[in-house]
């Protein structure tokens, strides 16, 4: 035999669930994108055709919509730990690992005039939010006591951002491959990813706190509306927005940022005798290139947290 099964797990992707919760004429409704990968005494399933202590990836899979059947959730958060913690505790021998990832399709509910003319949230008719998602993450082990431990996480994918000023980037390190110019006052722009662990003895509010959480990402990227804030670097905002998070929501331990920077370049007209200047004397016509793009990317911790 050459070679030795070094690791390995089992589970089902691209879990498609809707669950729809009627309350009279208000329905709401809840769009998951589930994936479940678990660890187990499954080594012979590879080495020796054995699958007696494999779980299906078809039961998994049922197992999803039987779940979101009979339980209560309203966030991915919340779903991402149920399933976790269904698998550990209803398979003790078959289970010591499950990891769970919960996408989620945000349906906001339509704003419109009802039957009396009054403008107001529809009852039962919603619009996807977009382009970015959200999703909920579940860490779950069983220790060596059997206690099963979970670890939450939530996050947000492609959270795009875009800004026309208060945004530089100078006095950057120089030498014979540089090319770029100092810029004290260009445009910024990011389609970013974030991910934060909830510390979960602190019970947190998952879809309360979650909300906060981009309200936040926005507020520090933009600033107040008249004025903005001002960006040194795409590093500065970074780290501005992390620690914003961990102020306002205290049941996050600590986040991730993944942020592109995501160029507009400057178009050259000079060759159809135009100048690429508005009356600020600033380029005001430009080019999006998503590739290549920067990227810049911080852990941000509480201080007292060790590393
Ligand atoms: O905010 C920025 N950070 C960088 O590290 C970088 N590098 C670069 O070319 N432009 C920028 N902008």
């Amino acid at each position: 035999m050459a070679a030795v099964l070094a690791s390995n797990h089992h589970g089902k992707g691209r879990v498609r669930v809707t669950k729809v919760i009627r309350r009279g004429p208000v329905h709401s409704v809840l769009q998951f994108n589930v994936e479940i990968l678990l660890d187990g005494p499954t080594n012979a399933a590879f080495t020796a055709a054995d699958n007696s202590l494999i779980i299906p990836t078809d039961t998994q899979k049922n197992t999803v919509y039987v779940l979101a059947k009979t339980t209560s959730f309203d966030c991915a958060e919340q779903f991402a730990i149920i399933v976790a913690k269904h698998f550990l505790a209803t398979y003790p021998d078959l289970v010591h690992r499950c990891r769970v990832m919960v996408k989620e399709d945000t349906w906001k509910r339509v704003r419109t005039a009802d039957s009396t003319g009054k403008t107001r949230d529809h009852d039962h008719a919603f619009l996807k939010a977009g382009p970015h998602y959200l999703f909920g993450r579940s860490e779950g082990t069983r220790q060596p006591c059997g206690r099963i431990s979970i670890r939450a996480f939530g996050g947000v994918k492609g959270l795009t951002l875009f800004k026309t000023t208060q945004s530089s980037f100078t006095n950057f390190h120089k030498d014979n491959n540089t090319s770029l110019p100092e810029a004290e006052d260009r445009l910024l722009g990011t389609c970013m990813d974030g991910e934060w662990e909830y510390d979960v003895l602190r019970s947190p509010d998952f879809s309360g706190d979650r909300a906060k959480i981009i309200d936040v990402l926005v507020e520090q990227f933009a600033g107040p509306a008249d004025k903005g804030v001002y960006s040194p670097s795409v590093q500065v905002t970074c780290f501005q927005m992390g620690s914003a998070v961990l102020a306002t929501v205290p049941s996050v331990s600590e986040c991730t940022f993944y942020m592109p920077n995501v160029h507009n370049l400057p178009f050259d007209l000079a060759k159809y005798g135009l100048v690429n200047a508005d009356q600020t004397g600033l380029p005001h016509i430009f080019y999006p290139v998503d590739e290549p793009h920067g990227i810049i990317q911080a852990t941000m911790k509480r201080p007292s947290s060790k590393l």
